[in-house]
């Protein structure tokens, strides 16, 4: 897994490098509403690109599936949008690609998914979010191999490298694998610490954090699971899987997203930060308690929500969960 990891931690310093460039210059008309209302940007794209392109060229044989697609960047309507892309992801990559390797790297993330063989998963930028109101986003890339996540790791340009100092300085690499621990290293420098959950044995001295998007995940619904819990800290709001960071590194105790109505949660936005969270001694199910199954799709078509805590509160936390009815 060693050339896995430094490949993957390669793609994710340079799509972040990519984010960061494009979020000092983001502009009108650079950030396009999707089918599902949902935002894209320019800097999604460039970065699915910039990263596709980087694994296809190591691991040729191995598939993806990239919550992105080059649609929009397509004829003469994608023109001007393409070649923003395209300038972008030529800023960071060694060889640069044209208009149609562009398109191609971008719609290589169209796999379906499944049970078997090597697949990468990608969210170029997961939180788009909060990449445009300047707050937390990360990209996360993951290797799933037979349906089981063995590789994770995420860029997190915004995120403080030590939580007690947020103004100080920013942007977190994060790695784990399968059976070797999590770690987090600066942008600045190759150097990596290894990173443990907080060891916890009560809920009540628990701080938990959720989405700020409270349409991704009630926030009604987890004051009152807290209030169960007899927990007193306020709730840290934060977008992306950033909120698995803080949880692995012991910011924070508990994540709860308590997805609404029947929306299906994609693999590409858990599969990095369920292995940083079982590398560093934490437990990861969905509200019913059962453990996430990466292996039907592109979708976590048999889970409904995320809940992460410590081995030694988690499943008095589901507890918890269990008696709230969620608001749909
Ligand atoms: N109704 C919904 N419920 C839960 N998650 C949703 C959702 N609509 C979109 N999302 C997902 O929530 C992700 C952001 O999560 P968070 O709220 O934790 O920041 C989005 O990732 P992207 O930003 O990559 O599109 C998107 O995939
Ligand atoms: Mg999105
Ligand atoms: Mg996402
Ligand atoms: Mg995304």
């Amino acid at each position: 897994m060693s050339s896995e990891r430094a490949v993957a931690i390669n793609a994710v310093l340079k799509a972040s490098q990519l984010c960061q460039q494009v979020f000092r210059h983001l502009i009108d008309g650079e950030t396009i509403t999707k089918s599902d209302r949902t935002p894209v940007t320019v800097a999604d794209l460039g970065a699915q690109a910039v990263v596709n392109e980087i694994l296809h060229n190591s691991f040729p044989d191995d598939v993806i599936i990239g919550e992105e697609d080059s649609k929009i960047l397509r004829g003469e309507d994608g023109k001007q949008l393409r070649e923003k892309v395209l300038s972008l992801a030529n800023t960071v990559l060694d060889t640069p690609l044209d208009d149609e390797k562009l398109l191609e790297a971008i719609d290589r993330g169209s796999h379906p998914g499944g049970t078997q063989g090597r697949m990468w998963t990608l969210d170029p930028i997961d939180g788009t979010e909060g990449f445009i109101r300047g707050d937390q986003f990360a990209v996360c890339l993951a290797l799933i191999i037979d349906g089981h996540v063995q590789l994770g790791v995420m860029g997190c340009p915004n995120f403080p490298v030590d939580h007690k100092t947020p103004e100080g300085e920013k942007g977190c690499l994060f790695v784990a694998v399968k059976g070797q621990g999590s770690f987090q290293r600066k942008f600045t420098s190759a150097e990596e610490t290894q990173i443990r959950m907080t060891d916890i044995s009560s809920p009540s001295d628990a701080s938990f954090c959720e989405s700020v998007v409270a349409s991704h995940s009630s926030h009604e619904d987890s004051a009152k699971i807290a209030a169960l819990l007899g927990v007193t800290k306020p709730a840290i709001r934060m977008d992306s899987q950033c909120k698995y960071c803080s949880v692995a590194r012991g910011d924070a105790d508990i994540y709860l997203r308590l997805t609404r109505g029947d929306y299906l949660e994609n693999i590409w936005d858990h599969a990095s930060g369920s292995l940083l969270i079982q590398e560093a001694g934490g437990i990861v199910s969905d509200i019913y308690s059962k453990p996430l199954d990466f292996s039907l799709g592109r979708k976590l078509d048999n889970n409904k929500g995320v809940i992460v805590a410590h081995p030694k509160i988690h499943s008095q936390v589901i507890d918890a969960v269990q008696k709230v009815s969620l608001n749909k």
